[in-house]
């Protein structure tokens, strides 16, 4: 089986995704662990300096000077100002910003971005980006070494090998240039991105610089913070960035282990999992809860084991909380990132780490009172730590500051190798709201483009007349779970019929 294989779903859950940092799992975990070293080979280890510091590299995209210190506009930091230098500022310039910033200047509004580190933020320089990178080397990787695979398609092909610094820098090539693309694309549009870290000093009122600079303050009508999260380490675990380490660090590939323990079975240990074996690596998983992949579906994660752990050099211990640990790579969640923030400014106190916001992003205050012009989207507001959510988000938000009522439907936002509404998710939404929900299933079996390329397995999962998820797992999953993302956003019926043609859908009992 090739590692393009992938999980997908179009649907979203009422249980945020942080609820699944571990401070607040649901369980007692049954066996701590204490993990010995693990068979990183030491001396292969080149990582110089490796701090978990947010802002380890600044652009000077723009030096802070003393003409822009002071704003025009600048009151006392607890009444807002009377005019303002921006429309928007947004703090974060991820993918969640970036995407606000695109959509603002396009609805004419005079816009700032407040990077602190470099433009592109996790996605770009840390996350979607290098990960699928290694992902798509080690899907070649694994279809090359598959002999039955290749023979099936008629192809003879010598031992397959690999250069380790040459497949990093196809994973950081790919980043920077990205990161680039986006950095111009805000250039081109006119919008100034402010280097330093943003602090807000009260309503409507932003400071940002770098250490060694003056401050620099600046007004806008509304703010948008997007400071995005960082990798999520349970107490009592160091991480060194040479033994033990996250996601930031193994995405630069600096060796590649002959044994390897990865803490957390979700969405980045699994996509580790799949890079690591390809490469010749032997994975032992390490997960808190009692199953494998337990933020997925629980049927689509059986599937994934079947297909993506078993037959792979890989062991696992579930039912175990890692508390201590010599050498892993720790995949155990994201935390929001909202340090130096100052949302102590405006009475806002984070949940757990979050900012919290209604449904329209727009940040809510201790008191429970909406801040005027304050939102938060993205990975710091905790609603789907994603990065196509992010930068829905910044959009919708955009559209509401410039006059057009907008509430995202977060349940038509897909999530590729991840889950999001899960069966017994469905069938609560379904009690609360006194419906019922019906699963449907199909298989790739009966598509023929999927035998064409020797993939036979699949399964999508339609609930109702009114499609409240689906699930793909199989070759391309990524790409097709987009048609039925799109059907639900317009709130599509499973009768109309596109994706019953599509995919051999049945339809379910309840639909009328
Ligand atoms: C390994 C990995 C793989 C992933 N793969 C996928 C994937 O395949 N698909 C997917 O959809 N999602 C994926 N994600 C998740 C995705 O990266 C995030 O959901 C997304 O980056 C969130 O975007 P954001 O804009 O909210 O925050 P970020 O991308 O984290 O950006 C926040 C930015 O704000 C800056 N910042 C923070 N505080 C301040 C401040 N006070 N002042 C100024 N700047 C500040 C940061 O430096 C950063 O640049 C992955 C994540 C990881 C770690
Ligand atoms: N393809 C994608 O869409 C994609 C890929 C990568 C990451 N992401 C995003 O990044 C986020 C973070 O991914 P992640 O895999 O780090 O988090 P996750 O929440 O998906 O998985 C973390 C896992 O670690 C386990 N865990 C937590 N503490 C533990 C401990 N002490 N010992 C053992 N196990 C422990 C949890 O039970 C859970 O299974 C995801 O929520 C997702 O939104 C998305």
């Amino acid at each position: 089986m090739q590692s393009s294989f992938s999980l997908s779903c179009s649907q979203a859950t009422t249980v945020p995704r942080s609820n699944y940092t571990f401070d607040s799992l649901p369980f007692a975990p049954s066996k701590p662990i204490n993990l010995r070293f693990c068979g990183l080979r030491r001396e292969a280890l080149g990582f110089s300096s490796l701090s978990r510091s947010h802002f380890r590299r600044g652009l000077q995209l723009h030096t802070p000077t003393r003409s822009k210190r002071i704003s025009a506009s600048l009151v006392d930091n607890g009444s807002p100002p009377k005019s303002f230098d921006y429309d928007l500022i947004i703090i974060g310039a991820g993918v969640g910003g970036h995407g606000a910033a695109l959509h603002a200047v396009e609805k004419g509004l005079k816009t700032a971005i407040i990077e602190g580190d470099v433009v592109g933020g996790t996605c770009v320089n840390r996350g979607c980006v290098p990960s699928k990178a290694l992902l798509a080397v080690s899907g070649r990787m694994r279809e090359l070494q598959s002999e039955h695979h290749m023979k099936a398609l008629g192809l003879q092909v010598s031992a397959a090998g690999y250069d380790r610094q040459g497949v990093a820098d196809h994973a950081n090539n790919l980043a920077s240039k990205i990161r680039n693309n986006l950095t111009n694309s805000l250039k081109a549009l006119g919008v100034d991105i402010l280097t330093g870290v943003g602090t807000i000093l009260g309503p409507q009122k932003v400071k940002y610089g770098k250490a060694g600079f003056p401050d620099n303050i600046v007004t806008a009508k509304d703010i948008i913070i997007a400071t995005g999260s960082v990798p999520f380490v349970p107490k009592g675990v160091e991480v060194d960035g040479k033994t033990v380490i996250t996601s930031d660090h193994a995405l630069k590939l600096e060796f590649v282990p002959d044994w390897i323990v990865i803490v957390g079975s979700g969405y980045i240990g699994l996509e580790f999992s799949d890079v690591y074996t390809a490469l010749g690596s032997e994975v032992t998983f390490v997960e808190a809860l009692d199953q494998l992949m337990p933020g997925f579906d629980p049927e689509i994660g059986k599937l994934a084991q079947r297909v993506l752990i078993n037959p792979r050099k890989i062991d696992y211990h579930t039912g175990v909380f890692a508390s201590k640990v010599d050498a892993a790579l720790i995949a155990t969640g994201r935390a929001p990132f909202t340090n130096g923030l100052g949302l102590e400014n405006i009475n806002v106190v984070t949940q757990r780490g979050f900012v919290p916001v209604d449904e329209r992003m727009r940040v809510i205050d201790a008191d429970g009172n909406l801040v005027p012009h304050l939102y938060c989207i993205g990975d710091a507001n905790g609603k789907m730590m994603l990065a196509h959510a992010a930068s829905a988000q910044g959009i919708s938000v955009v559209e509401q500051i410039t006059g057009r009522d907008h509430v995202l439907n977060h349940l038509s936002i897909p999530a590729a190798c991840s889950l999001i509404l899960k069966s017994p998710q469905a069938r609560e939404k379904g009690e609360t709201e006194a419906f019922e929900v019906s699963v449907a299933k199909t298989s790739f079996k009966a598509n023929t483009k999927a035998l064409a390329e020797n993939e036979g397995e699949g399964l999508l999962r339609p609930d109702t007349g009114e499609i409240l998820g689906v699930h793909i797992f199989g070759l391309h999953a990524a790409d097709l779970i987009h048609e039925a993302s799109n059907a639900i956003a317009l709130g599509t019926r499973i009768q109309a019929g596109v994706l019953n043609q599509k995919y051999h859908f049945f339809l379910p009992e309840t639909a009328n």
